[in-house]
């Protein structure tokens, strides 16, 4: 049965002369089930994952979410920590808007800056943290409320290299142990196959679904064993074909192009 129900969802921001973002995305996602969501710059993720978060009221469409009572955990791109408060506190800032009792918030913000390697930094500010800590904050934000669906936009794509990829590992053994249902916007195909059950490929603005791929790896993966997987460079590169119209398309005609037309 699904739990998150996307149905002919089209989306336009008043007076916008660019038009549409989104037009009619229709998309099931099962209960914890772990989806990325790939596309081109500009064509409409975030809008999705607003829609999906009741930010933004689309213009066409309906979007259900469980059976309306939900959490939803939100990591944004830049972690958006408030700077007055420690990591502890930005945390449970979060869990203060559930109604938590002081004691539980207190016990679930300490387990989530553990699961996220970061008890020791607890009484640190935002300031005194790292770039990839401040982004392991924000998740910890996020997961600490227990959320029924967890959405991310792009949540590594400021960190460098190294602690990107440690990063996603980091949540890849998290989300397995929650059955949270996840939704992550990402540019990174290899983030997509390491994470996600299936990954959805989305269009040029006005973002529509070009495609949807079944990730055919177990919830037992890793780096090392997608490596190891003979299917890895296959599904990578029928990704990267299916983008490849999208992403041309979505940067325009070339230089080249323009002058021969002219
Ligand atoms: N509040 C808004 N008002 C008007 N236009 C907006 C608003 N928010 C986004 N847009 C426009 O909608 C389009 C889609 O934006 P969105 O942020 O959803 O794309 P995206 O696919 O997430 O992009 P990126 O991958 O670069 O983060 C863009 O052209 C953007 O300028």
């Amino acid at each position: 049965m699904s739990f998150v129900e996307i149905t002919g969802l089209s989306h336009r921001f008043g007076r916008d002369r660019g038009g549409p973002v989104l037009s009619d995305v229709t998309l099931s996602v099962r209960r914890s089930e772990f989806v990325a969501v790939l596309g081109p710059s500009g064509c409409g993720k975030s809008t999705l994952l607003n829609v999906l978060a009741g930010l933004v009221s689309p213009t066409e469409g309906t979007v259900t979410v469980g059976d309306g009572t939900v959490r939803i955990g939100y990591v944004f791109q830049a972690p958006r920590l408030l700077p007055w408060r420690t990591a502890r506190r930005n945390v449970e800032f979060g869990l203060e808007q559930t109604g938590a009792s002081r004691s539980a918030v207190r016990e679930r913000a300490a387990a989530a800056l553990e699961l996220v390697h970061l008890a020791e930094h607890a009484d640190k500010y935002p300031n005194q943290l790292s770039g990839g800590m401040q982004q392991r904050v924000a998740l910890a934000r996020g997961l600490a409320i227990e959320p029924d669906l967890l959405l991310m936009d792009e949540p590594f794509a400021a960190l460098d290299a190294l602690t990107r990829s440690y990063l996603q590992e980091e949540l890849l053994s998290l989300v397995r142990r929650t059955d949270s249902t996840t939704i992550l916007v990402t540019h990174d195909i290899d983030e997509a196959l390491l994470l996600a059950d299936r990954v959805v490929v989305m269009t040029q603005r006005p973002a529509r679904i070009a495609s949807i791929v079944d990730v055919p790896f177990g919830p037992e993966r890793s780096v090392a064993s997608l490596i190891a997987d003979e299917r890895y460079p296959e599904l990578r590169t029928s990704l990267r074909e299916l983008l490849r119209p999208q992403v041309t398309a979505a940067a325009g005609p070339s230089r080249a192009q323009v002058t021969a037309d002219a």
